[in-house]
């Protein structure tokens, strides 16, 4: 079904599996001035603890209303990703559990890709748990099919490459730092990955070592100082393990609450820089190749 809401974007749900929450949202410029060539893609992951129905695809509304659905904008486009949810007491037919909610990420980019094909021309935006997802999205343990579970409708790797940039905000980085400042989180945590074992260590991006031979795009973390549910120390802890291991990192201090920092114009700011940066190295790529 397609929604013409404007004359100078379209806006329609995909289904990308057969469970009601494996669905995304895109948000294309104009149909007519779509080729596959020059876009430039903006993937949004919602957060919600892996569990808050409230937390849904629609988060994503401002960022991507104020990017894409300008007059101006021929290139960009945009996906903002639903994923199977973890029980919660108001949602207990959700009865997802680690890694179905990864698994719906890679399975929804490589359907975009194989649709789209736009290689490495992307960004992942992901808030709190979809922070999580975005960083698992990265690496070998999850795309490159030797986790313990094999996860069969996304390709080994992620086909067209890795995304140019990740701008987390708000994110959780420390599955078992996370219990021990909050233990009032530990259900949500259990409920997405069970009693506490390897596996919240190897679900943790803060965890996992590698990142510099794993991943060679841009890393942005962005964190509120207002934010009630998570403290600096999430963010901190992250930021210390990619600089040890000589991973450049940028990070952007912003206002608002958990739930507000995807709905404000400094996000947008954020994504605007990293946008203009990546095609500033795109254009100097394509002058070194003599394009
Ligand atoms: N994203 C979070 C990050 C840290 C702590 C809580 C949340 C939550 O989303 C809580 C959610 N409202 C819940 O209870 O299901």
């Amino acid at each position: 079904m397609i929604q013409i809401t404007q004359s100078s974007f379209i806006l329609f749900r995909e289904p990308y599996g057969p469970h009601s929450l494996q669905t995304m949202d895109l948000h294309l410029p104009s149909y007519k001035m779509r080729t596959l060539d020059d876009k430039m893609w903006i993937i949004f992951i919602h957060g919600g603890a892996w569990r808050d129905p409230s937390n849904t695809k629609s988060d994503a509304t401002h960022l991507l209303h104020a990017l894409i659905h300008t007059p101006q904008n021929t290139t960009l486009c945009g996906a903002t990703l639903n994923y199977r949810l973890s029980p919660s007491p108001n949602s207990p037919e959700n009865v997802a559990t680690h890694p179905d909610h990864i698994a719906d990420i890679l399975t929804a980019i490589t359907f975009l890709q194989h649709r789209y094909q736009f290689g490495r021309n992307y960004i992942l935006v992901g808030h709190s748990a979809g922070a999580t997802l975005a960083l698992q999205s990265l690496r070998s343990k999850f795309n490159g099919r030797n986790v313990e579970s094999v996860i069969p409708s996304a390709e080994a790797f992620l086909p067209g490459g890795l995304p140019r940039a990740v701008i987390c905000t708000e994110g959780i980085y420390n599955l078992p730092d996370l219990v021990d400042e909050y233990p009032g989180y530990t259900s949500f945590v259990q409920n997405a990955f069970g009693q506490p074992s390897q596996i919240w260590f190897d679900a943790s991006p803060a965890c996992l070592p590698g990142w510099k031979s794993e991943y060679d795009g841009t890393i942005v973390i962005v964190q509120s100082r207002e934010d009630e549910l998570l403290s600096m120390r999430q963010a901190e802890g992250f930021v210390r393990v990619l600089e040890a291991e000589g991973v450049k990192v940028d990070v952007e201090i912003v206002g608002g609450k958990h739930d507000e920092v995807f709905k404000q114009d400094e996000l947008v700011g954020i994504v605007k820089e990293v946008l203009a940066e990546m095609k500033m190295d795109m254009k100097e790529l394509a002058a070194a190749l003599d394009f």
